[in-house]
């Protein structure tokens, strides 16, 4: 059995600075919860300097939740100088089926060979050529009818594809794993999915890209399953979310992943 928890202790002791592209919803909230896992987030966007610092950064996240012209052409460049640099970088397409902008942006991206791409269902869904429009930023499809999309997409581009949602789902287009960790209370907190990606991002240092992003996600989900233990609602949730990430321990994460073959 895999321990997971080794893949927190790797992450903490690289205390991995991360470069994130994200959106102006996330970017506090992501911060605080890189900080709180171990890592060390920097949100660094602009066209004059994206490639210089893509040129040192040991991982790299990308988020098109807000997105304009010169959001876009400072991913295409950060992102060319991860890939060509062999740095990890995790792409996260929020609603990516909603506009045509954002089919684009996506699809442009993925061209670049992301090392992980991590969605909800419909954005997976609609990445994965099926027309999934999702609701906005949010889900409108469950996780296991972007499955097989995923298992495409993963083939298709090379990248480890992660769909998150009551039970998150992550191959590699040959491997598959369920992750059951997590709480109802998450999607219900704004910037929870895009702060994932970038710990995703953190957990890409160092470590295999499929485990590192299964590791990840379960030990993100149980974090939620602890706030959820003292929380009141959505706003407590979340303060008690980035306590548990700060408090879980390797150990706690290896004896209360839930993580199964798929
Ligand atoms: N219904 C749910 N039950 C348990 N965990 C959930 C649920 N929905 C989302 N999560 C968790 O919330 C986190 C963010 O995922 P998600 O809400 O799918 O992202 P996004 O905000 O990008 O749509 C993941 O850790 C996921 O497992
Ligand atoms: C509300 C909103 N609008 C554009 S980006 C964004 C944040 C989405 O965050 P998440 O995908 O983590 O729910
Ligand atoms: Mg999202």
């Amino acid at each position: 059995m895999t321990d997971w928890g080794q893949n927190l202790a790797t992450m903490r002791r690289n205390a991995p600075l991360v470069q994130n592209i994200t959106n102006y919803v996330a970017m506090n909230v992501m911060a605080n919860v890189m900080l709180a896992a171990g890592a060390s987030p920097a949100m660094v966007h602009a066209e004059e300097e994206v490639a210089e610092f893509a040129g040192f950064t040991p991982a790299l996240t990308i988020n098109i939740g807000t997105l304009s012209g010169a959001w876009v052409r400072s991913m295409l460049l950060a992102a060319k100088t991860a890939s060509a640099r062999g740095t990890p970088w995790v792409l996260d397409p929020v609603a990516a089926g909603a506009t045509t902008f954002r089919r684009e942006t996506a699809a442009a991206l993925v061209a670049l060979k992301p090392t992980v791409i991590r969605g909800n269902a419909s954005e997976i869904l609609a990445l994965s050529g099926a027309g999934a429009a999702g609701k906005g930023v949010d889900a409108a499809d469950a996780v296991g009818q972007a499955e097989a999309g995923a298992r495409t997409l993963a083939r298709a581009t090379g990248s480890v594809v992660a769909v998150t949602g009551a039970v998150d789902f992550v191959t590699d287009g040959t491997r598959a794993f369920h992750i059951a960790n997590g709480h109802a209370t998450m999607p219900l907190v704004t910037a929870l999915g895009c702060s994932l990606t970038g710990i995703v991002g953190a957990f890409l240092v160092g470590q295999p890209p499929l485990e590192a992003t299964v590791a990840a996600l379960a030990y993100y989900g149980l974090a939620g399953e602890c706030a959820a233990a003292t929380a009141k609602g959505p706003g407590s949730f979340a303060t008690a979310f980035v306590d548990a990430l700060a408090n879980l321990t390797p150990a706690e994460v290896s004896a209360r992943a839930r993580v199964t073959q798929a």
